[in-house]
């Protein structure tokens, strides 16, 4: 699918599929085009080309059938502060149009789900900021969707419930559900997801499990040293070391793969104090997502 706004390109010829019980992970930058491309998959956003598919049946954006068959969880909270937690989830659910009776039970299993049978009589407001997101996760799973979407579900989130929602979306896709899950830490990514798109300027640049991916990359190890001074004086030094295939600037770091980072080490650390720059710290990786995504752009996934 493509979509275009004005000149730019959020989402240019993108193509997904899902299977059921399987978790898709979206992994790319802030303005990679996530958004774009799930408002489009949950028929929020009409794309100028492309269509959507759920069960072999074509979804119409904003139609009925669209709505029961995919659940958006946006990052964005849609609860109300005054409910409960269980006095939200029957909310949604009669405006979803359920009935009496399978609501209350559908309401115990989710709460189940998303940790928080415990907490279920207190007000929203009440609740932390990451049970807060449990419970938009929760409404997005009322009327038992195929597919699922989670808006980056853990940006801005303690790590406890951190750990509760990655649990949560563990369970279902135990459950057969197919999940989209968005987000822009690779960590996740590699702990969820049965395959990975890799998106960066609208496009995906890379797919395949975790494993895949991590090895079209090879035997290359990245480096990540926090510097003192500019990362980008570093960053310039360091394209020319031998050994060294790619360099990216983070915050205050420049990150770099390496063919066996360990024998270069010396050679890097010399160019650096040749320079003037000082180290605050190393760090030395195996091939991971992060790696992936700076050998194929060029750039750092948390820039
Ligand atoms: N309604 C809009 N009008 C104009 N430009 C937009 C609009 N929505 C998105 N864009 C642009 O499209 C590109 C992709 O944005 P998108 O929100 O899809 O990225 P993202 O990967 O979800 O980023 P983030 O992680 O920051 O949410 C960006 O350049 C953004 O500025």
């Amino acid at each position: 699918m493509h979509k275009s706004f004005g000149s730019i390109h959020a989402v240019n010829d993108v193509s997904l599929h899902i299977d059921a019980g399987e978790t898709y992970g979206l992994l790319g930058p802030n303005g990679a085009g996530k958004t774009t491309t799930i408002s489009i998959l949950a028929g929020l956003l009409e794309a100028d080309e492309g269509s959507v598919a759920v069960a072999g049946s074509r979804i119409r954006p904003r139609s009925t059938q669209g709505r029961e068959a995919i659940g958006l969880v946006p990052q964005d909270l849609a609860i109300y502060p005054d409910l409960t937690g269980e006095e939200n989830l029957k909310f949604f659910a009669a405006l979803y149009g359920m009935s009496k009776r399978d609501t209350a039970a559908r309401v115990d299993e989710i709460l189940e789900v998303i940790g928080l049978t415990e907490r279920r009589k207190d007000r929203s407001s009440k609740y932390s900021g990451g049970m807060k997101r449990r419970l938009n996760i929760g409404i997005g799973l009322l009327h038992s969707p195929r597919l699922l979407i989670l808006d980056e579900p853990t940006v801005g989130v303690d790590p406890q419930s951190r750990n509760a929602i990655l649990e949560s979306v563990e369970s279902l896709s135990g459950e057969g559900m197919a999940v989209l899950y968005t987000t822009h830490y690779m960590e996740e990514a590699e702990r969820l997801c049965d395959r990975i798109g890799i998106i960066d300027s609208g496009r995906v640049i890379a797919e395949g499990t975790p494993a895949e991916l991590t090895a079209g990359i090879g035997e290359q190890e990245r480096v990540r040293i926090e510097v003192t001074g500019p990362a980008q004086n570093a960053a310039d030094r360091l394209g020319g070391v031998e050994g060294v295939t790619d360099v990216a600037v983070e915050d205050h770091a420049v990150v770099v793969l390496v063919d066996s980072g360990s024998a270069r080490l010396p050679s890097i650390l010399a160019e650096l104090a040749r320079a003037g720059i000082q180290i605050g710290s190393i760090d030395l990786a195996r091939p991971d997502l992060e790696a992936v995504f700076l050998h194929l752009t060029g750039k750092a996934l948390r820039e």
